[in-house]
């Protein structure tokens, strides 16, 4: 479908207003929201920042992140386990804001920088997993 009305993401203004609204659906989420609202103390306006030059770096080529994008999740899973469908949720959210705001060749990489980096994030995770692997039956830590 064409829309004449829709530009890329092309700056930081626009990646700003896409993640504002992303995790204003993303907070109120009833399949992922309590990762935000109760696992984790998250602050929107200290989150921002850090999540824009993650992206500006992916999009812009930047190099703008100083993060621990593995760290910070792998944190957020010995609290509550995040699993394959809140990764699909959170991917969905996003794919939903970018289509509904932006129209381009930004959005497309966007789209599959993010599926790719959600798909290796999860796999890194269940291999660090604290419980029972369900495919070899193979106890990683014992209670
Ligand atoms: C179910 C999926 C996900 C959930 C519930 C989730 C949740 C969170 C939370 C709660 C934080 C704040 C962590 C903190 O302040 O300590 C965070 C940070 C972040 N997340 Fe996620 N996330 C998910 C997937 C992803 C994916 C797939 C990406 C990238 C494609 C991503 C990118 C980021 C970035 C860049 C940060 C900032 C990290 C930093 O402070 O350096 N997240 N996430």
């Amino acid at each position: 479908m064409h829309s004449d009305d829709k530009v890329d993401i092309a700056s930081r203004e626009e990646l700003e207003m896409l993640l504002r609204l992303f995790y204003q659906d993303v907070l109120s989420d009833p399949i992922i929201g309590f990762f935000f609202t109760d696992v984790i103390a998250f602050s929107l306006e200290q989150h921002l920042p850090r999540v824009i030059d993650f992206w500006a770096q992916i999009l812009f080529g930047e190099s703008s992140y100083q993060g621990q994008l593995f760290e910070r999740h792998q944190h957020i899973h010995q609290q509550a386990k995040l699993s394959q469908h809140h990764f699909s949720r959170w991917l969905h959210l996003l794919n939903n804001n970018i289509d509904r705001h932006f129209e381009g060749l930004n959005c497309t990489k966007m789209k599959t920088r993010a599926a790719r980096i959600a798909e290796s994030m999860a796999a890194a995770l269940e291999q660090k997993s604290p419980s029972n692997n369900p495919r070899t039956g193979v106890q990683f830590f014992t209670p």
